[in-house]
């Protein structure tokens, strides 16, 4: 699998610098031609400072729609969701006039609460501007994880969300399609430390997507993946 960039760091407060200025310069290129952008993040622990060097940039941001690529299926002020972590360091300062549109319902199952997510989230507009991925250490993107029943319909189906149930996960989930993520102009996989360095390296040397997901991001040619990564200096 050929990346088409990969820019790795020894310092983390300047890759969160470069990944914000260079998401913020893609939103506000797509406000200047369409008059509005979408970006699409991740939760998790990675993001916190690429969310808050995000939300300084000096872009348009009420004309930004935010989004999540997955979310637990928890109460908003839960501390597991991905709604209440970009509510905090993200749709803050600057980015605070951002619109965000998150992916829990009221509903009490994700089944109940796909459609009525799903008319949520296609009415960003498409094709997405921006996608912000992480990757966990078992090869799983957004929702998409291996060892859920539901990951063949999440890379299969032409729906943009997908209710998922990983059984290595005590909570369940709702996650974007692959086809919902690739529908984008620009997807950024954001990785720090050799945990997830090594797990890359493992999913580039393969083929296997059902074993490590993250390889039908990284093997597609629909749409351009960055690689930010953050390792220690050797
Ligand atoms: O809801 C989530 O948990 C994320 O969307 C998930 O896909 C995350 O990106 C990875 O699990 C990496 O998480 P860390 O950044 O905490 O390693």
């Amino acid at each position: 699998m050929k990346l088409t960039v990969e820019k790795r760091f020894n310092d983390r407060a300047l890759l969160a610098e470069q990944l914000a200025a260079k998401v913020a310069g893609q939103l506000q290129e797509a406000i200047d031609a369409r008059g509005k952008a979408s970006l699409v993040v991740s939760g998790g622990r990675t993001p916190l400072a690429f969310f808050q060097a995000l939300s300084r940039q000096p872009i348009t941001w009420s004309k930004v729609l935010v989004t999540l690529a997955d979310e637990r299926w928890v109460d908003l002020d839960d501390s597991a969701s991905n709604a209440a972590l970009v509510r905090q360091h993200l749709i803050t300062g600057r980015a605070a006039s951002a619109r965000f549109v998150g992916l829990k319902t009221p509903h009490a199952t994700v089944e109940a609460g796909l459609a009525l997510a799903s008319d949520w989230l296609g009415a960003l507009p498409q094709p997405l501007d921006v996608v912000i991925l992480g990757m966990g250490n078992d090869g799983h993107t957004a929702s998409l994880f291996p060892d859920c029943p539901h990951l063949q319909e999440g890379l299969q189906t032409q729906a943009r969300l997908i209710a998922a149930h990983p059984a290595s996960q005590p909570l369940a989930r709702i996650s974007m399609s692959l086809s919902a993520l690739l529908n984008s102009r620009q997807i950024y996989l954001h990785l720090e430390g050799q945990d997830k360095a090594d797990t890359l390296a493992k999913a580039l040397a393969g083929g296997d997507v059902a074993a490590m997901p993250i390889r039908a991001i990284l093997g597609q040619k629909q749409t351009p993946v960055d690689v930010y990564l953050y390792q220690e200096e050797a």
